[in-house]
């Protein structure tokens, strides 16, 4: 890690992004970047290639506006899981909600270093700061997204992750970054949603890649929560998520990054 993140002199020049080019919202999964089995262990060598790939996407201008959210991986879950949090289940300790918060803005650092050492200009941006549920299983998730959308049209790349989220009678759950995903998708009316994981698509029971998932009834029974501690769904959670979208989502792994910036299909496509 730099310490100021400061882009180095050589780094490529972006294009200067068009405010009126709606985003690519793209997640860089917990278990993609970090070893999701080992607690606060960032798997360094999938990070650098992931933050290579969105650099490179960037200079070349294949993504003018770009939004990234990443998630737990090993340090988020390995803490909630460790405190009896999950997206429904709070916790009313704020050593609890600190041991969450502390690894998740850890990793976010991480990431945030990693892509300014490329010349990304990516900046935090904490959803337990922003955001609130309210009571209730159905309560639905208030992000408010007008720090992140100025900082899109101000030319900066968001970074949001999964975290802890003031719950209306819970004290403080968990939001995940798939969550996240799908509000700024929405709210920002993004053009295309990239969901990179360790996994090269949604598997069928072969284990070949499901090219397209249209009905979460036809997949259901195909799908798991996640092999790793997660206290937020796994793979059920996330197709059911993405389902709801305006935009065309898609779930691959880590070969599938650099098609999906180019704009290509890649691993399973859900819409
Ligand atoms: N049918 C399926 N196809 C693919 N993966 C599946 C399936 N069913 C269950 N899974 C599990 O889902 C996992 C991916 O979801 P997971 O939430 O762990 O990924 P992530 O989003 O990268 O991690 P994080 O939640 O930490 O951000 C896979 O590693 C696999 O264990
Ligand atoms: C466990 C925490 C705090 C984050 C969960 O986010 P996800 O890994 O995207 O499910």
């Amino acid at each position: 890690m730099t310490g100021d993140g400061a882009a180095p002199e050589d780094a490529p020049d972006a294009p200067e992004p068009d405010a009126a080019t709606p985003p690519v919202v793209l997640k860089l999964g917990g278990s993609l970047i970090t070893e999701k089995d080992r607690p606060e262990t960032l798997d360094g060598a999938a990070l650098d290639a992931a933050c290579d790939a969105v650099a490179s996407a960037l200079a070349a201008g294949a993504v003018e506006r770009l939004v990234v959210v990443h998630g737990g991986g090993s340090f988020g879950h390995h803490h909630a899981s460790k405190h009896g949090v999950s997206t429904t289940a709070g916790t009313s300790e704020a050593d609890a909600v600190m041991d969450i918060h502390g690894a998740m803005t850890e990793l976010n650092r991480a990431v945030l270093d990693r892509l300014r050492d490329r010349g990304v200009p990516a900046i935090p941006v904490h959803p337990l700061s922003l955001s609130a549920r309210p009571a209730g299983p159905d309560g639905d998730l208030d992000l408010p997204l007008s720090s992140t959308a100025t900082l899109l049209g101000e030319g900066f790349v968001p970074v949001l992750h999964g975290d802890g989220v003031a719950t209306a009678g819970a004290g403080v759950t968990v939001v995940s970054g798939d969550e996240l995903v799908v509000e700024l998708a929405t709210g920002l009316g993004a053009r295309r949603v990239g969901v990179c994981s360790t996994v090269p698509g949604v598997l069928d029971g072969d284990g070949e890649v499901i090219p397209a998932i249209d009905e979460f009834g036809a997949v259901a029974d195909l799908l798991g929560a996640s092999d790793a501690t997660d206290v937020s769904g796994g793979m059920a959670a996330k197709v059911r998520e993405l389902l709801a979208l305006d935009a065309p989502a898609h779930v691959f792994g880590a070969a599938g990054l650099e098609p999906f910036l180019r704009g290509e299909d890649a691993g399973t496509r859900i819409d």
